[in-house]
């Protein structure tokens, strides 16, 4: 259905640059030489228009709800949602295709693709599951009558555990439409500008030789948000355990989503692994520590994966109070 959307938000736009103003009553309100025959086409346009901009309305609306309905659900799963956003022909569907068909779908989960092919459960490497979103391509310059309608299906960016922004490196305008994405997620109501975001730069197949660290580094944006970049190639397959493994270590250091809470006691003879985990590891997030007599006692945040290597360390609740009271 999201395709067949825009195709109508870019026959308004066109309508509109050509037409004036869309919607805005029907009147024809233009000077004599529209008399006659060209009036009568004239309006007619206005009136296709206006019966277009009323069925992508009702449209939008029903994604809305459906949205909202598997929003509820998806949560209620407890998976974390990773939204793809972008501009218009950014690869965002093919990164996300591409990452649904190298890691297990769960069964369970086919239901929800049956209803809306733009929602993936996948899981991750590193044991993780998400819930991979597609959304509608940005574009500039969208009809008035339409940017409200056009946000409503973006209201789930807004309920986002995460962002991945990707952009198509390959495009002269790369820099551009990255400034009107950003510009875009800012005003959204109730958006939180600290959303994790990591810059997804796709399509580095088509960049020659060092092309693409260069470009990087003229990419760079200073938003509060974005955590990290990785470079793929959606068609190819080229980056994506460096982009899966991204994903999982922002849930964990950025947000709370589904990371285990435990707590360790690291004797002092094993003070390489406090080591390791101070100087950053970021699957593994310290919430507080003392050094005890018996060694570091720590309340740590880790992922699914960090959790299992640092399973021979914990300590039950109970023996945390005796040992931190010591
Ligand atoms: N060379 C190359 N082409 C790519 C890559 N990723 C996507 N494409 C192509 O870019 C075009 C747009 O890809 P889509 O995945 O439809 O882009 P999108 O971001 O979903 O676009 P909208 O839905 O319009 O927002 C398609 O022709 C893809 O085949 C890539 O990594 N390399
Ligand atoms: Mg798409």
């Amino acid at each position: 259905m999201l395709p067949r959307l825009r195709y109508y938000l870019t026959t308004g736009a066109g309508m509109e640059a050509q037409g004036g103003s869309v919607g805005a009553g029907g009147t024809s309100g233009g000077g004599a030489y529209l008399k006659g025959k060209g009036e009568t086409q004239l309006s007619m346009d206005r009136s296709l228009m206006k019966r277009k901009i009323s069925a992508v309305t009702k449209q939008l609306e029903e994604v809305r709800k459906l949205r909202k309905q598997q929003r509820d659900r998806h949560y209620s799963l407890g998976l974390p949602v990773v939204s793809l956003v972008g501009y218009t022909n950014a690869g965002k569907s093919t990164l996300m295709n591409a990452l649904a068909q190298t890691v297990e779908v769960k069964v369970k989960d086919r239901l929800f693709e049956t209803l809306d092919p733009t929602r993936r459960s996948v899981t991750l490497p590193g044991g993780r599951n998400v819930m991979l979103a597609d959304t509608v391509g940005f574009i500039q310059r969208l009809p008035e009558q339409l940017v409200a309608g056009f946000r409503a299906t973006l209201e789930e960016v807004v309920e986002t555990t995460m962002i991945l922004h990707v952009v198509d490196v390959s495009s002269p305008t790369a820099a551009q439409q990255i400034a009107s994405v950003l510009k875009t997620l800012k005003r959204l109501p109730k958006f939180s500008p600290k959303t994790p975001q990591i810059m997804v730069y796709n399509k580095v197949d088509k960049l020659e030789g060092d092309k693409a660290a260069e470009l990087e580094r003229s990419l760079s944006y200073p938003d509060p948000g974005i955590v990290g970049h990785v470079q793929v190639s959606a068609l190819k397959g080229i980056g994506f355990t460096a982009l899966s493994k991204a994903i999982e270590d922002t849930l964990v250091s950025h947000t709370d989503f589904g990371a285990a809470s435990m707590k360790l006691l690291i004797p002092y003879t094993d003070s390489s692994v406090y080591a390791e985990l101070k100087a950053g590891a970021s699957q593994v997030k310290i919430n507080s520590e003392e050094h005890t007599s018996d060694g570091y006692l720590l309340e740590v945040t880790a992922s699914p994966t960090a959790e299992r290597m640092l399973s021979g360390f914990e300590v039950s609740e109970e023996d945390f109070q005796l040992i931190s009271e010591m």
